[in-house]
């Protein structure tokens, strides 16, 4: 009787450890998967980085950030595990705020890159036909400059956080008649009319964009 007890005691115990041990396990594997997958990019929808990043990486893992800073800042804080930004273009040159923080963030490393032709628009609302003032990420103002000097000289340029934004903010203000410079991509986004097209004063004008994660 007394063997009896201990034997289903030992099972018991053994039981119980089998438990635990397929707990811990499961514990472990949903920390993995609440973990962010997420890949950030210099947004909104529509920039270049967002056209590089959908060369790397499926749509539904992209999330956007208004500025390369916050982007570093993400992957710093875990909230994504990755990041696209651009590093340099072949007219502008370096990009000083992917330099800057890559300078400043010592636990964020680059893990890959990648080149794409980048081809500039001038964008306006549909009718606009006075542009008051030329909106643009500075790199894109840079990459167009002759086109503007000749065409515009005396339109003021404002400097933009990316393309697209300038897109998104030519679009939501009608009374500003701004243009915008950016892409194909952007235009349809935000309803606006291609006006002129590659206006870059470089055909073959390149971006490289690199992806960012944490060195741990
Ligand atoms: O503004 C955008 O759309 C961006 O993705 C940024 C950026 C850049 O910083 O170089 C990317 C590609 C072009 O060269 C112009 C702007």
């Amino acid at each position: 009787m007394l063997r009896k007890n201990n034997t289903s005691i030992t099972f018991i115990r053994y039981l119980a450890a089998i438990i635990l041990f397929c707990c811990f396990f499961y514990g472990c594997s949903l920390r993995k998967i609440s973990l962010s997958d997420k890949v950030a990019y210099l947004g909104p929808p529509g920039s270049f980085t967002h056209l590089a990043a959908g060369k790397k990486f499926p749509a539904e893992l992209l999330v956007f950030q208004n500025s390369i800073e916050d982007c570093f800042i993400s992957v710093h804080s875990r909230n994504v595990q990755k990041a696209v930004v651009p590093l340099r273009n072949s007219i502008g040159g370096i990009v000083v705020p992917t330099q800057k923080a890559l300078k400043e963030f010592a636990d964020i490393k680059i893990e890959d890159s990648l080149e794409l032709p980048i081809s500039q628009n001038l964008m306006v609302i549909p009718g606009t036909n006075d542009i008051k003032k030329i909106y643009s990420h500075p790199q894109a103002l840079r990459q167009s400059r002759h086109f503007i000097d000749s065409l515009y000289p005396a339109v003021p340029r404002i400097e933009y956080s990316s393309t697209s934004a300038a897109a998104k903010w030519v679009s939501e203000h009608p009374e500003e008649k701004g243009a915008a410079i950016a892409n194909t991509e952007a235009a349809k986004l935000y309803k606006l009319k291609i006006i002129y097209t590659n206006i870059q004063e470089d055909k073959n004008n390149r971006t490289q964009f690199i992806i960012i994660s944490s060195k741990k």
